[in-house]
């Protein structure tokens, strides 16, 4: 385990493809928000969940996970996940931060540990370390470095919204996927299907 190492949770999306929230689904009798976090606090010292509605998620926090409050506009929607994931990093120590979806139901710890050994080889210049496929990066599984704050709050001041966009910009290393099965996405209740 690695000192420079935290987690961020995502967890403020809207699940409209769901139809109901994503993040409290049980999956084998856990919630889904729940079984992510007991994953990222086996890589890292503290988890933060960052969602505007912590009340919700109250019951699920794993012992060293705590909640990042984001901050919405207008009507409490929120700003989308390269926002959600800016707000958290504001207030996140580490060198390195493992940002995580909350609706990954098939991730895998030891794929997890084995990239987080991987950082120290990983280029100075180097913003973050992702798994690259056919669309472009898996940008909410992976891992980046604390001093790419700057440049996010800028592209984000400057109306950006795509992490894809953002990410172009700079240097990222590749990591390797084993089984393209961990990045599952659970979206929509026919995918919730096929894991039951
Ligand atoms: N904190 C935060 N997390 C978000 C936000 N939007 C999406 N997420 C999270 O980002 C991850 C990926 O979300 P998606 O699957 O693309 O979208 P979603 O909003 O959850 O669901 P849809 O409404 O069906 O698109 C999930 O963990 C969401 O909870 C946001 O505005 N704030
Ligand atoms: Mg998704």
């Amino acid at each position: 385990m690695s000192s420079d190492l935290s987690a961020i949770v995502l967890a403020g999306g809207m699940s409209s493809r769901m139809g109901q929230d994503k993040a409290l689904i049980p999956i084998q009798g856990v919630p889904l928000l729940q079984l992510i976090c007991q994953m990222a606090e086996s890589c890292a010292d503290t988890v933060y969940v960052v969602t505007p509605w912590e009340e919700r998620y109250q019951h699920l926090l794993t012992p060293k996970s705590k909640f990042i409050r984001e901050v919405t506009v207008g009507e409490s929607l929120p700003h989308g996940p390269l926002v959600g994931f800016a707000q958290g990093l504001a207030q996140v120590q580490t060198e390195w931060v493992l940002l995580l979806a909350c609706d990954l139901p098939k991730l895998e710890v030891k794929v997890l540990q084995a990239w987080a050994a991987e950082l120290k080889y990983v280029e100075e210049d180097a913003i973050a370390a992702l798994v690259c496929h056919s669309k472009g990066w898996e940008p909410l599984c992976g891992f980046y470095r604390h001093r790419c704050l700057p440049s996010l709050m800028e592209y984000i001041n400057e109306g950006g919204r795509s992490f894809q966009g953002w990410l172009k910009q700079h240097h990222v290393f590749v990591l390797s996927l084993p089984d393209s099965e961990m990045l599952f996405n659970c979206n929509t209740p026919q995918d919730l299907g096929l894991l039951q």
